[in-house]
């Protein structure tokens, strides 16, 4: 055990072209968010693992004692599974009490926590004694990326309790990023925590939030994009609710009853994410030219075939046509069926515009607000380099077991 006591916090994203094309094997480009989820670990000796989720009202606790019970689908010596084993899910479906038929939002965040920590756990020969707390800034399943966001930290935090990762140099007063390498272990750790909770992840969301920036994702490549130029977003928060989970299984049923139409769709999509990343670099290389008339004719065809693809939903229909009356051009945005949609916002547009725009999303009971993209991804964190609204997050855990 190195570290006793740390914060880390991990960017929510933005999928601006390719999403659930992504599963299969398609471009997509992604943007990190200024909306983050915090995680603060404390290493104790009380023998327990303390999980407090103050997002799900979720407060467990387990004797590492019985955590180990589950060590027969966790064993020391199975070398590095590059997935959650059928025999594991099971067992950890027992173990959160899960009979039959879907697992709901506290225990997908529990099953995925179990499994991150008995994994890594058996894999670094440590299961350490701990309390954790994760809150996010970023409204739950509503496609930001909150689970990538979640499995991120919680593997930061777990890799560097157990020394797997080393304990970042303080790059400034208030925080650090791990090397290179790292990182990348990071993520592969995070990835294997989303199959828990997306069942078939692409890997986009984790990336991002791993590395943070604009990324170009292909069938698990990661490439950075250069500067995104301008790019002014506003996100709208239908808040209708939905499962990642059962959208793309959803998506994944169409293909495979309908492969001769849905194909081409996914192609189309593809070609989408492709023009979009040649514009952004023309843009960069020449910011005179306006490509802002051909970004937005790309929202509106992708969210025509996001609609084919059966992801829609009334309220980001709405969402369209409400914007669409401003003269703005919308998407969903993440695994759609409900959460959130992206506006995009020309450099030049008319501030009097975007609020008329706001305020009817408003009056439809969303929430909006404009984001900056491009944060920095997964990063650990001093208690006073943290802002004040954080600080009181964790402030009601100071008085947790011990
Ligand atoms: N801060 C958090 N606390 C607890 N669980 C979380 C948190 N953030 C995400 N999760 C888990 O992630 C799930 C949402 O993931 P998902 O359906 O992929 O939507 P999205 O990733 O778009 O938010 C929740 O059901 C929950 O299990
Ligand atoms: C639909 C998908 O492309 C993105 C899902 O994002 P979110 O969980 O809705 O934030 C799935 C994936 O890439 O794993
Ligand atoms: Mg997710």
């Amino acid at each position: 055990m190195l570290a006793q006591e740390f914060i880390v916090s991990c960017p929510g994203k933005v999928i601006l072209h390719g999403e659930h094309a992504v599963v299969h094997g398609k471009v997509a480009l992604a943007v990190s968010l200024n909306l983050r989820s915090f995680l603060r670990l404390r290493c104790s000796k009380h023998g327990k693992v303390l999980l407090n989720l103050p997002n799900l009202g979720t407060h467990l606790k387990w004797e590492v004692a019985t955590l180990q019970t589950l060590k027969t689908a966790f064993p020391v010596d199975a070398g590095d599974p590059k997935s959650p084993s059928p025999e594991q899910i099971a067992a950890l479906k027992e173990f959160v009490g899960v009979v039959n038929g879907s697992v709901d939002t506290e225990n997908l965040a529990v099953m995925a926590f179990l499994y991150l920590y008995l994994s890594i756990g058996a894999k670094y020969r440590v299961l350490p004694s701990l309390e954790i707390v994760v809150w996010s800034e970023l409204p739950i399943g509503a496609g930001l990326g909150s689970s990538a966001a979640y499995n991120v930290s919680i593997v930061a935090a777990l890799l560097t309790a157990c020394g797997a990762v080393g304990f970042p140099a303080q790059a400034d007063a208030e925080s650090a990023r791990w090397a290179a390498e790292e990182l990348h272990l990071i993520n592969t750790w995070a990835f294997r925590g989303e199959k828990i909770i997306h069942g078939n992840p692409s890997g986009v969301d984790n990336a991002v939030g791993t590395w943070g920036g604009a990324l170009r994702y292909h069938a698990g490549k990661i490439t950075s994009l250069e500067r995104v130029p301008e790019l002014r977003i506003l996100l709208t928060n239908t808040k209708v609710p939905r499962s990642t989970k059962l959208l793309v299984a959803g998506v994944r049923d169409k293909i495979l009853k309908f492969p001769d139409i849905l194909n081409p769709v996914l192609t189309s999509i593809d070609a989408i994410s492709q023009e979009c990343e040649r514009l952004l670099k023309e843009v960069n290389r020449n910011p005179s030219v306006d490509c802002f008339s051909v970004l937005e004719e790309l929202f509106d065809i992708n969210q025509h075939h996001l609609n084919v693809l059966g992801v829609g939903h009334p309220s980001l229909d709405r969402l369209c046509q409400v914007t669409a009356s401003h003269g703005l051009h919308s998407k969903l945005t993440g695994a759609g069926g409900g959460g959130c949609g992206i506006t995009l916002l020309r450099p030049d547009v008319d501030p009097n515009v975007v609020e008329a725009a706001k305020q009817e999303l408003k009056a439809c009971g969303y929430e909006c607000w404009e984001t900056c993209i491009g944060a920095p991804g997964i990063s650990l964190h001093m208690f006073s380099g943290l802002k004040e609204e954080v600080q009181k997050v964790f402030q009601r855990f100071e008085k947790a077991e011990h």
